[in-house]
């Protein structure tokens, strides 16, 4: 067997298309009014209108002209949702991470973000669009000379926070990922675990409502990368929209969340409480 069938797929897509057409651009300031505050409570998970929108979607990259790196992919994604996006290698995951932050534009379709359209925004509103998405990746991409608070303080640095912002936000956010005692340590006195907390620290210092992370555990041994799940969980029910694109089939098939499944570019499943599901 290489997929579960996509039974959760037509029914989510049926029953949300066309949901963005009722968007207006002044749901780019309530995005960022709504902006979750850091407390771990329970949130019931919210409906409404998507956080984000991918209709008909295709990106071919230049150097492979027949074969799109994604094809023809149209689904929605809710705030508060927490969602794993699955598939082999190639299958079209960071592709798909790479088009939201608007690293790149799509070939075919549009993307909208909050309302906004991505394949239509003007290059200046890109910052202003990632100041809303906090990303994590696999290699931590942390500053080596920079201390734990310096690296999570340099996030707000770069967006014109006041000190007094970032004397308040970053201890707070470093206590949430359980990294009050290291604030003045450097990446390279920390392990992996650890490297990756700084890195989810700095991902949500500015309260983005959106949080997506690249194979977050990806380097990390399993137990480890439990507790940077159970991280990601904490922050989801603050009311962040959380995406994460993985290989841990372990992860997925435990947490059962709702799965998008990629092969070769396709959207292949789309599943409440779905499983990994593709054989190794
Ligand atoms: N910059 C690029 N130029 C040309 N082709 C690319 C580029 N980036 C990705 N591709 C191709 O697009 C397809 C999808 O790649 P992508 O990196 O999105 O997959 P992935 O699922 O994230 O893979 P992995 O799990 O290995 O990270 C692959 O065939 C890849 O070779």
């Amino acid at each position: 067997m290489t997929n579960v069938p996509s039974q959760g797929g037509s029914a989510r897509q049926a029953g949300r298309s066309g949901a963005h057409a009722a968007h207006s651009r002044q749901a780019t300031t309530q995005l960022s009014a709504s902006l979750p505050v850091l407390e771990v409570d329970d949130i019931p998970q919210q409906a409404g209108t998507p956080v984000i929108t991918f209709d008909h979607v295709t990106k071919v990259y230049p150097a492979q002209p027949n074969k799109p790196a994604l094809n023809d992919i149209t689904l929605q994604i809710y705030a508060g949702e927490f969602i794993f996006l699955v598939g082999h290698s190639g299958s079209g995951k960071s592709t798909f991470i790479r088009m939201l932050i608007r690293e790149v534009k799509p070939t075919q379709g549009h993307i909208y973000v909050a309302d906004e359209d991505l394949t239509s925004m003007r290059n200046w509103r890109v910052p202003y669009l990632r100041r809303n998405i906090g990303c994590v990746f696999q290699d931590f991409k942390l500053l080596p000379n920079k201390t734990v608070f310096e690296n999570v303080a340099f996030a707000l640095e770069v967006i014109g926070k006041s000190r007094h912002v970032i004397k308040t936000q970053v201890p707070e956010v470093l206590r949430l990922v359980g990294l009050q005692d290291k604030l003045n340590k450097r990446p390279d006195q920390l392990s992996g675990g650890e490297q990756q907390r700084v890195s989810i620290a700095r991902a949500i210092v500015n309260r983005p409502p959106l949080l997506v992370c690249d194979e977050p555990t990806g380097n990390l041994d399993p137990q480890t990368s439990r507790g940077i799940m159970d991280l990601l969980e904490r922050i989801n029910r603050t009311g962040t929209t959380v995406l994460v694109a993985t290989h841990d089939r372990e992860m997925v098939d435990n947490m059962r969340r709702r799965v998008i499944a990629l092969d070769r570019g396709h959207l292949t499943r789309d599943q409440d409480r779905g499983v990994y599901g593709f054989d190794v």
